[in-house]
Order: C-alpha cells, then structure tokens, then sequence
C-alpha cells in the first residue's frame, strides 16, 4: 500500500525534527536521494554521469536548497552543473557547496531571461526545485515565463525533467495545478508521497514518483490517501474455498441495459463474470434480457421484482436514460433493499440525495458535476466539469461528504472517497481505457467484488479497514484490476471494453500470484509508485 499526504502532513511531521537542530541532516537525506535517484535514472537510459550537463531551477525557500545540495553532488560526480537563481534569495549554504563543487549560479532577471532559457533548454537534465510545500499558488515572474518558454519549446520532450518534492505548481495538498508547470519524468518526493502527486491534474504533472526516505516516518499520522499495489490485491481479493458453491460464492443482481443502450447490460455483466462472482441475475427489458442471454449464456435472466431476487448486492443504472422508469424504478427499490450497490451512469440523477457509505457511486467527471450541482451544493454553483477536472479531490470529498455515500470518480486516476474520508487513489490503467463500455465493465467488476467481499467485514478489518470504509476500498481493488486488465489487453494500440473483461481474470491471476512482500519498508530505498 502507498500512502499519500498532504503537505501540511509531511510539514508537521518535520516539526519535532527540526525543533531537535535536524533541518540539515533532513535535507542532505532529501538531496542525496535526489541525486541518486538522477543517477539512477540516467544510467537506466544507457546515459554517462560525467560530462552530462544539468540545469537546477532554484527558488528561495528549502526546496531551491535541496536542488542546490543536489546539484553539488551531481556535479562531485563529474556532471556540468549550472544553477538558475529564480530569486535574489537562495538557501545560504546549498548555495556555497553547489559553488565549492564548481557550479555557476546565474540569477534569472528580465535582461537575463532569454539566454538562460536557452542554456536549460539545451541540458541533459533539468531539475525543477523553485517550490516545493512551502508554495503559496504558482511560479511568478521571470520563473513562470522561462517555465513556460521551456514548456512552449517542447524542451520537457528532450531533457530527463526531474522534480525536486514536488513539480512547481502543483498543490502537494490536493493537487490542483497553477500553470505554468514543467511536467516532469520523475518525481522525487521525501520522507512520503505527497496527496496531490496521486490525484488529477498534479499527477498529470509528476511522471513517476519515487519516494526518499529521511527519517520522518514515525512521525507520520494517518495519510490522506491511500493507494493499493499488486500485493494488496492479492491479499484483499476474495478465493473461493474448497467447500464454496455459486451462492456462497455472491451473487450479484444487474438492472442495467435499455432499449437504446442495451451493450451497456452485457458489458456490466461480462465484467461482473469476470471478477469471480459466483452468479449474475440480470432484470430488466426482455429484449435487452434476450441480448445478455446471447451473450453471456452464464447470466440467469428473470422477470421477477428487485424484492423477489435473492441477491448479496446490486448494480444500477449503467445504460440507463431518465426514460427508463421501470429501470430507475428498479434501481431505487435495490437502494432501498439496504444490500451493497454500485449505481453508475443513469441511476446517479435518480437516487435520493442522501444515501449510506455500501451505496457506490460512480461518475465520471461530468457526472459528477451534475450531480454535485443536483445536490445543490450551494456552496459552491459553479462546480462544472472543468472545475471538478482541476480539483477531483475536493469534488470527490464534496460528494462523498453530501450524499453520505461511497463515491468513486473514474478518470486516469481514479479516486474513491467514503463519507468517513477514506481515499484511494489507483491509477494502474491506460489511457486505452477511455472507450466506450468500459465504465459499464468496471460497474460489473465494482459489482462482482461487492457481492463477494460486502460482508467479510473481518476481512478488512485485518487490514486496518473499518466497517464502513470497506465499500471505498472494495471500489479502489476493482478500480486496480480493470486498469491492470487494460493495461494487461493492450499491447500499445486500440481496446475494446469487451477485452477488458476477457483479460481480467488474467491480470487477476497474475496478482494473485504475488505475496505481500512488495510492500514498501519503513526505511526501504526510494520506490516507484507507478
Ligand atoms: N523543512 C525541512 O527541513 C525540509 C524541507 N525539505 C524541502 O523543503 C521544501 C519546503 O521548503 P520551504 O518551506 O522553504 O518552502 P519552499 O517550498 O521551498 O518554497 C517556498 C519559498 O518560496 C517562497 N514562495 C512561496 N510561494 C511562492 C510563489 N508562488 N512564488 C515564488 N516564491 C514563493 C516563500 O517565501 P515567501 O514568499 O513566503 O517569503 C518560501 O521561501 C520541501 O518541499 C522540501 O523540498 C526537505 O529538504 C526536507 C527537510
Ligand atoms: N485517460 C485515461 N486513462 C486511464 N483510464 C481512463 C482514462 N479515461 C477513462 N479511463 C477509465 O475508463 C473508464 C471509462 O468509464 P466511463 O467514462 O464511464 O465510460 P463509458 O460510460 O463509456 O463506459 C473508467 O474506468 C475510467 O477510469
Ligand atoms: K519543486
């Protein structure tokens, strides 16, 4: 599991620390690992450490100190080390080991601006080290405009861009971005993975993140958001036993599907089939019923009420539009049957407002502007698709926080907040995923795990997760296998939803092969989240 915190954590923690004269141990910890991990990186590419050139981008604060501490290992190590003073100011004694190492430092002004662009323009390695927790919004000045220069020339293309703790710009709290923003290959973040490297639009920004330990750990409280790893899925995905039958095994009841979006029914029970639920009953119209039966001869199909199904949970709404009464009637009576759901697509607009941490909603951004906006949070009115793209953070916790539900936002992260603020964030998938008919597979595999993990509270509770956040949790492992059955389907080109779910049990299998053992240790080397 990888946790994520806010920076205000991460800040808190260094407190006792630095009260006890340690600031420096911290940032020699912070900027060797910095350096290393640029190393690492470097020679990972087939690249020579002598000779290579690397420009740091300084601010005022620590981080501009952790780049400048880092630059003067890298340049002890043979590397040609220029530094960019984006501020009058720099950290005093990063400065004077970056220059005993034989770095020049150039202080970036207007009448400097254009030849100093075109010098990081030109090296192997740029390290962005002008904000990091301490940033009050985004980079100003003569720093924004070389930053955006770099950004509209393309140079992140050519040049490793490596950021020091977090990209500059990016809120280590939610991440929400303040452009410009070098987007970076890697990340190097210490003593934790900070929150907003883990949501959209910062992650969007980060590349892959590697975490540096230095001794903050133990002060840690309990991280903002979670994220689970193969191992965790291997632990927390359900087996059957040697004495299980298909009922004990779960079952799950599918109203799904219309009469202008009947795929959506067959899509939504192909991925609850294939996520090891031990039977699909589907309700809904008899020419969509007549579909999923050619389809999947698997799934039994009936006439009979939601009271009438014996079912352990409920999927709703997928391929479902406000015309469909007797479908969103359907939905309403699986709410109001107190077993898990998932409500996806057309049920979200036509639930109760107020519902309970087992009900799973799953919108997508748009989705879930609509509903924040049916929610009348009149707080905030002008949540639209756009703002929940720049925030999903706060809009997912808004969400969770209103309805009282589970909220899983889809996207290429995917959040899922309970209304107790358990967060997960997963973005194990590819942007191949983005096709139609792959939400509908991810409601069936959300839908399956409900059915068969829904009531093992012991299950969780072993992994430190309470009652009512297992439904957020058993949301973020189905999140994790539909994005690694993606990944896993395509070989770099095109997929389609349906190959989602015929990889699935592949990519479950494969982690299921997997031990625990993958987990990262209190003091474990730096790690790549993804
Ligand atoms: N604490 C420790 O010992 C350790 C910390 N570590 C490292 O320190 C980093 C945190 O350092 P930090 O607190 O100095 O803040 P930082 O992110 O460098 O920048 C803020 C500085 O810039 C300024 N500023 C603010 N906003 C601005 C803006 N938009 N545009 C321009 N300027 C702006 C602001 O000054 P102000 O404006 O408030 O006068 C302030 O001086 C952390 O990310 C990690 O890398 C590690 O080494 C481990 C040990
Ligand atoms: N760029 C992306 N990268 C990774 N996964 C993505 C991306 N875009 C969408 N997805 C995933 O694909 C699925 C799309 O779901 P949805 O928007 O409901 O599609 P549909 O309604 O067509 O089935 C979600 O699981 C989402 O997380
Ligand atoms: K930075």
């Amino acid at each position: 599991m990888i946790s994520g915190y806010t920076g205000t954590q991460i800040r808190a923690a260094e407190e006792p620390l630095l009260a006890a004269g340690m600031g420096a141990v911290l940032m020699q910890r912070a900027s060797h690992g910095l350096a290393n991990a640029v190393i690492r990186e470097l020679k990972g590419r087939g690249h020579r450490i002598y000779g290579t050139s690397v420009a740091v981008l300084v601010g005022k604060g620590n981080n501009g100190g952790d780049g400048l501490f880092a630059a003067a290992f890298l340049a002890a190590r043979g590397m040609s080390t220029t530094a960019v003073l984006t501020a009058e100011a720099a950290h005093p004694e990063g400065l004077a080991a970056f220059e005993r190492a034989g770095g020049r430092a150039h202080l970036l002004t207007d009448s400097t601006l254009r030849r100093l662009t075109a010098d990081v323009a030109r090296a192997d390695v740029v390290i962005d080290a002008v904000l990091g927790t301490g940033a009050k919004g985004g980079l100003r000045g003569t720093a924004a405009a070389l930053v955006s220069r770099l950004a509209g020339s393309g140079t992140s293309g050519e040049s490793l861009v490596v950021a020091c703790d977090v990209p500059s710009g990016v809120d280590a709290d939610t991440g929400q971005v303040h452009e410009p923003v070098l987007a970076a290959d890697l990340t190097v973040t210490f003593g934790a993975a900070k929150a907003g490297l883990l949501a959209d639009p910062g992650a969007d920004y980060a590349g892959r993140v590697h975490v540096v330990p230095i001794g903050i750990e133990e002060n840690l409280p309990l991280p903002a958001l979670h994220r689970f790893e193969a191992g965790d899925l291997s632990r927390l995905l359900p087996q059957p036993g040697r004495r299980s039958h298909k009922y004990s095994r779960g079952v799950l009841g599918v109203v799904a599907g219309s009469a202008d979006y009947p795929g959506a029914a067959v899509l939504a029970c192909r991925g609850a089939l294939a996520a090891g639920v031990g039977m699909v009953r589907y309700l809904g119209p008899p020419e969509v019923a007549s579909l999923v039966r050619q389809s999947c001869p698997e799934v039994v199909c009936s006439i009979g009420s939601v009271a009438d199904t014996h079912v352990q949970a409920w999927l709703v709404g997928s391929g479902m539009g406000p015309g469909d009464s007797e479908q969103l009637q359907r939905a309403r009576e699986a709410v109001e049957s107190g077993l898990p759901v998932i409500a996806d697509a057309g049920a979200l607009p036509a639930l109760p407002a107020v519902l309970a941490p087992h009900v799973v909603l799953t919108p997508h951004a748009g989705e879930l502007a609509s509903l924040l906006k049916r929610l009348g949070s009149g707080r905030d009115p002008e949540l639209d698709r756009a703002a929940v793209e720049a925030d999903t953070l706060r809009a997912v916790r808004l969400a969770a926080g209103l309805t009282g539900a589970t909220v899983l936002l889809k996207g290429a992260t995917t959040l899922v907040e309970s209304p107790s603020r358990h967060s997960y964030s997963q973005a194990e998938g590819t942007p191949w995923l983005a096709t139609a008919g792959s939400g509908d597979v991810l409601a069936g595999v959300i839908g399956a795990l409900l059915a068969q993990l829904g009531s093992d509270v012991g299950h969780f509770r072993e992994s430190g997760i309470g009652p009512d956040d297992r439904w957020a949790a058993i949301a973020a492992l189905a999140a994790s296998l539909h994005g690694l059955a993606g990944r896993a389907a395509t070989a770099g080109g095109p997929l389609t939803a349906s190959r989602i779910a015929d990889t699935l049990p592949e990519a479950w299998d494969k982690v299921s092969r997997l031990t625990t053992g993958m987990e990262q240790g209190r003091n474990s080397h730096a790690h790549p989240l993804r």
